[in-house]
């Protein structure tokens, strides 16, 4: 330790403690110090030495007790050996021995660190990542030969995640313009923008780590925004700012004539990171953000600037968007400074992406971008649940308020008997018996959904004729009404889709995907443009239904992709899988005029490998036994498993299903709960379609002669007649329906009334509320029989 006494230590904006030169007339780095000492400029410092400098106290705890909150300025020059990956020198610095790190699981301690050791391991952790790995760490990284992990953050959060993954370094990228403030490029952010998000940033580096962290601090970049550094004084000016916020380094966008700039930067005490290849700043004159040094003569070009840069005094570079072998000459003519890579390839020191095109939170990320998380889409859900939730009531829950204390509110009812009283007594009463509560029809009905875990839209199969109306079932398998009626019904909007379909001849484009590899294709592609998938699956035969789901699967997402798909797991041997009807032709044809994006057909091969229904099933033991699973025991387990495995591989943000199979909907959305599924994606039931005289539409419709089709919409009138009647109860609900149909001449498999969320028939006498209501009919002509399906939704009170 050799004292000087001419370098000040000092708390910089954002808090961090940065070394500056003792008076303000002096450069920022002092002439006389040595060459080992310059690194100690340009790191921030770790708050503990820092005090230990200020203060010249070797008891570190009386200085914490000191310092906090001071503006320290002291008048200690030290030569720091800059080891911060070596979790030693601030013991050493305070005076203790050096201590190797406890290798856990030494057998020879018998059974690992004792607690000490422990305690000891984890006083090694926090203090390296106390440290700031600094430019030197950087260097003594790259010269090891380690791999250099760089990320652009904007603000608090980014650069807290990216300082606790523990990447070398934190570029506070210009590309803030395009990505967070929606410019349309880099080109309009500006000073004040990037000092903004600079302080940020090193706030984030600087917030105390998870305990787990153990990585020092990473260098943090300031990238100096177009315009900032036209001339040299604004450069300097510029970049000082950039130091005072927080940054440890500036990158400029720019080759040789750059050089002056970087000398007189680092003459000044700021180290300089270039950026070569692709100049986005300069997107205008590069034609475009596309591939450089494509040309011999234009990489040869590169390569030079790189090496002008470099004996300037830049301490790393990054390369942009040029061919492999460009960056990797580029790497090799400056082997003593670090390369930075971003569409280059990897033979270079190390790799910069922007975080969000890594998150997959960016629209139109470049090609070179690997995403390596949706996390998007993972908002969009999240976002698509808290509406949900609040609309529905659902959230707050208790969990989310407090009460007021009861002596207060017994005085508050006093102060304010009128207004108090009647909402606590209708929260209190409304509490235990939801349902039955008699007060308002806000306080009742939004428990109501939340015992229940149901909320339907009032319209749904009750007097409806169309495909009108439906039901979301949301993450965590909760329904909820959407609203698709207005725009969906009015003539004007099917005139408006018939036009603008019109005006752009050759789209939509249908992509037919046979198999599972086109399938992983056309996926990834639509992963890699940020598109939201909607997947309705269907086994073909297309009617007027299942392009209405297309319709407002439209409208859920970005892209619609069809699963048109015979199920063989889910045909009993005695049924109709060999006659069941298969016109890909029609149906294709069909969904291109619909504009649906992708139909993916694959053959029973590809889905069942090893032969349906294969060695593994889901099985819903849940409706084992209740309405269309009492006739059909295995036909929810292969409904359910290739379910399952078309939404692992569609990979969709939401499904959709018609709600006239109305156990299949409750399957599907408690599978999606019960394995955890609804995470990533949601489920939407939509209302089901029917004809004018409210026949159900079905694929199966096809096979009833002319007599049967006459008698058909019986079963939708006795359904809505048996509902609606006054008094109507579960009891009466199955008796009527059977009465009439049975008078009609059908032959009635099962009538069910049952709970709408676990198909549990419903006691005789309870409410009708909340249920779904089911039925199967067999109907005979002329010896050929027909079995038809059909459902209605009776919604809880208050909506
Ligand atoms: N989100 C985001 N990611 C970035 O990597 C980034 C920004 N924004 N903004 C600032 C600059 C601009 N960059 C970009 C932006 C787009 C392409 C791009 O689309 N390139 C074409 C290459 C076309 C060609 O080679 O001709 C591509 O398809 O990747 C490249 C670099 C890199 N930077
Ligand atoms: C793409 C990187 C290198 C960048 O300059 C930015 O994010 O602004």
């Amino acid at each position: 330790m050799t004292c000087s006494f001419s370098a000040a230590i000092r708390r910089v904006p954002g808090g961090a403690f940065a070394k500056t030169p003792k008076s303000q007339a002096m450069t920022a780095v002092p002439m006389q110090t040595s060459f080992g000492n310059l690194n100690t400029y340009f790191g921030s410092w770790p708050k503990r030495r820092s005090q230990f400098l200020i203060y010249g106290c070797l008891n570190p705890r009386r200085t914490n007790a000191i310092v906090s909150g001071s503006q320290g300025c002291g008048h200690v020059d030290i030569d720091v050996k800059d080891d911060a990956d070596s979790a030693t020198d601030i013991g050493s610095l305070y005076g203790g021995t050096p201590q190797s790190f406890p290798a856990t699981g030494d057998g020879s301690s018998g059974g690992g660190p004792g607690p000490a050791e422990a305690a000891l391991a984890a006083a090694h952790a926090a203090a390296a990542a106390a440290k700031c790995l600094g430019l030197g760490g950087v260097a003594r990284r790259f010269k090891k030969g380690q791999k250099l992990a760089m990320v652009t953050a904007y603000d608090f959060p980014s650069s807290r995640l990216a300082r606790e993954a523990g990447v070398e370094l934190i570029l506070v990228g210009d590309s803030l313009g395009n990505c967070r403030l929606g410019l349309p490029d880099t080109v309009g952010v500006t000073m004040e923008d990037m000092l903004r998000a600079t302080s940020s940033v090193r706030r984030g580096v600087e917030a105390r780590p998870g305990a787990s962290v153990a990585s020092p601090k990473p260098v943090v970049v300031g990238d100096m925004p177009f315009g900032s550094y036209l001339l040299l004084p604004d450069a300097l000016r510029n970049a000082a700012a950039f130091r005072l916020a927080g940054a440890e380094m500036v990158k400029m966008e720019g080759g040789r004539h750059l050089a002056p700039f970087i000398e007189a930067l680092t003459r000044a005490g700021i180290a300089v990171m270039g950026h070569i290849g692709l100049e986005p700043q300069k997107a205008l004159l590069q034609g475009g953000l596309r591939l450089q040094g494509t040309t011999a003569r234009s990489a040869a070009e590169i390569i030079r600037d790189a090496e002008e840069l470099v004996k300037a005094g830049a301490v790393a570079i990054v390369i942009e968007c040029v061919p492999v072998e460009v960056a990797s000459a580029v790497q090799a003519a400056i082997p003593g400074v670090p390369v930075i890579g971003i569409g280059a390839g990897g033979e270079v020191a190390g790799q910069v992406l922007v975080c969000d095109d890594l998150l997959g939170v960016h629209g139109r990320p470049p090609s070179f971008v690997k995403m390596f998380a949706d996390v998007g889409r993972v908002s969009a859900n999240a976002y698509a649940r808290y509406v949900a939730e609040v609309r529905t009531g659902e959230f707050p829950g208790e969990a989310h308020g407090r009460p007021m204390k009861p002596e207060e509110l017994e005085k508050l009812k006093e102060l304010l008997p009128l207004v108090v009283k009647s909402r606590a007594s209708q929260v209190a009463k409304a509490k235990p018996d939801a349902a039955a509560s008699p007060q308002g029809p806000q306080a009742s009905s939004s428990l109501a959904h939340r015992q229940q875990g149901f909320v339907t839209n009032p319209i749904v199969g009750l007097g409806s004729t169309g495909g009108l109306g439906s039901l979301e079932v949301l993450p965590g398998g909760r329904f909820q009404a959407l609203n698709f009626l207005g725009p969906r019904a009015s003539p004007t909007f099917a005139a408006a889709r018939h036009i603008s379909q019109a005006a752009s001849p050759g789209s939509p484009r249908l992509a037919v995907l046979p198999t599972r590899a086109d399938l992983s294709a056309w996926r990834r592609e639509a992963s890699a443009r940020g598109r939201r998938v909607a997947l309705v699956p269907t086994m073909g035969n297309l009617h007027e239904g299942h392009l209405e789901l297309v319709d407002q699967a439209k409208e859920l997402a970005d892209e619609v992709l069809v699963s048109i798909f015979v199920n063989p797991a889910q045909f009993a041997a005695h049924e109709d899988l060999d006659r069941y009807p298969r016109t890909l032709e029609e149906d294709l044809k069909k969904l291109r005029e619909r504009g649906a994006s992708a139909v993916f057909a694959p053959t029973p091969g590809d889905m069942y490998p090893h032969g349906s229904p294969g060695g593994t099933v889901v099985v819903p033991h849940f409706v084992q036994g209740r309405s269309e699973a009492s006739c059909r025991p295995e036909h929810f387990t292969g409904v359910a498993t290739v379910c399952l495995k078309l939404f692992n591989l569609c990979d969709p943000h939401v499904a959709i299903f018609g709600q006239k199979d109305a156990m299949q909907c409750v399957v599907i959305a408690r599978m999606l709960e019960d394995l955890m599924l609804d995470e990533r994606m949601s489920l939407v039931i939509a209302g089901t379609s029917r004809e004018a005289d409210g026949l159900a539409r079905s694929s199966r419709n096809r096979y009833p002669t002319e007599g049967m089709r006459q008698k058909a919409p019986a079963i939708y009138r006795a359904l809505l007649d048996s509902v609606q009647a006054a008094g109507a109860t579960p009891l009466s609900v199955r008796s009527t329906v059977h009465q009439m149909l049975e008078r009609e001449g059908m032959e009635v498999s099962y009538i069910s009334v049952a709970d709408a969320r676990g198909m549990a028939e419903k006691p005789d006498s309870a409410e009708l509320q909340n249920s779904i209501v089911s039925i199967a009919c067999i109907l005979k002509d002329n010896g050929v029989v027909s079995r038809l399906l059909d459902c209605i939704v009776v919604p809880g009170t208050g909506e």
